[in-house]
């Protein structure tokens, strides 16, 4: 499927010595055995399934049960109480051009967002982004507004020049304690959530129009939406990180929106393999982030960032999910190997075992 409108986008196929082939495996970097969480999901799954589960076991294992269970709790509490420490941290600090991006109130729909967007969404121009934001969008007309620079990939114009900017400014004021700007800055973090909350609303017009059926159904019977993001802004250059190694995201869709002109950098091209579950492409392929440009691709497709030879290259990155949807009925397993959309009859959380 190609059409559509032009976007200033670049694309270019990568010929097959740059091809990437890794796969990011955090476990193997922190050391964790495999078998944890095998031995737990045996668990859980017989606590789910059957009555009086426990009593089959000896103690001694069921003690190991209860010890693996409280080291998850204490695991979950601890990234719980760092995420808030973080939040509370940040905002008790109030640069100006932090500032000038947390309060919605003050961003009028047109300083934001193109206009061609803020007509598909059925957004007036002068109105205010947190009264837009409240607004149930219009859900068509999105289809029009895309590109396909290359298969299953999809752009549009999203964000205006001067609010990329601010964007910048805004992640460059949270600088890290010794003044470094942030490689990576939480929007929830930053404080500025609503934008977060933007680009969900914008992912999900997308998704409905590219990928219908990625996010599977609710339980009502209707198309499910996306409803749960996690943005943050990434800075690439020379010195300090300057690429991203192969990986999928854990999200249904990604929205990559480059805050910064294609010239001002050189090297950093996003590049996109094939997607988890499916033959691997012929060919990579090549984008060039540009200014104000939001590019969309699925979560589970494998993608990696370039060197950055020259210059710095910003992104605002959106990991957008269907946790009402998919999330809500596939295992990881059969999500992240795209097992039968959900309805492997031979997965232990399909229909087949609990029904
Ligand atoms: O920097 C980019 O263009 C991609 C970043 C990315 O893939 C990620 O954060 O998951
Ligand atoms: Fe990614």
């Amino acid at each position: 499927m190609r059409r559509l409108l032009p976007v200033a986008l670049m694309s270019r196929h990568v010929s097959s010595s740059a091809r990437i082939t890794g796969r990011i495996n955090e476990k193997i970097r922190t050391g964790h055995p495999a078998a944890e969480l095998a031995f737990l999901q045996h668990a859980l799954w017989g606590l789910d399934h059957y009555p009086d589960y426990l009593r089959r076991w000896q103690d001694k294992d069921v003690e190991t049960l209860e010890s693996a269970l409280e080291a998850v709790l204490a695991k979950v509490r601890a990234q719980r109480l760092d995420a808030r420490r973080e939040c509370d941290a940040m905002a008790a600090k109030h640069p100006e051009a932090l500032d000038a991006l947390r309060d919605a109130a003050t961003w009028r729909v047109d300083d934001v967002v193109s206009p061609r967007v803020a007509k598909a969404l059925g957004w007036a121009p002068g109105a205010g982004i947190a009264d837009a934001l409240r607004q149930p969008p219009k859900t068509n007309g999105f289809w029009g507004l895309l590109s396909e620079p290359e298969d299953d990939v999809y752009s549009l114009d999203l964000f205006r020049p001067d609010f990329c900017a601010a964007i910048i400014a805004a992640s460059d004021a949270a600088a890290e304690d010794d003044g470094h700007p942030r490689p990576r800055a939480n929007l929830d973090v930053l404080g500025v959530g609503w934008l977060a909350d933007l680009l969900l609303i914008v992912a999900e017009q997308v998704a409905a129009a590219a990928w219908p059926r990625e996010t599977l159904v609710d339980a009502a019977g209707a198309r499910a939406p996306l409803d749960w993001r996690h943005a943050y802004v990434l800075r690439y250059a020379p010195s300090g990180r300057d690429s991203l190694v192969p990986h999928t995201d854990d999200s249904e869709v990604t929205v990559n929106v480059g805050l910064v002109a294609r010239e001002s950098f050189a090297g950093g091209d996003l590049l996109l393999g094939g997607v988890r579950g499916q033959p691997d492409l012929e060919e990579d392929v090549a984008i060039t982030p540009d200014l104000g440009v939001a590019t969309f691709h699925l979560g589970r497709r494998l993608h990696a960032v370039d060197k950055v030879l020259e210059g710095e290259r910003r992104v605002l990155i959106c990991w957008c999910r269907s946790m009402n949807g998919v999330r809500s009925r596939v295992c990881p397993c059969c999500w992240m190997n795209r097992r039968d959309n959900g309805d492997a009859r031979d997965c232990v959380c399909g229909d087949a075992w609990n029904s």
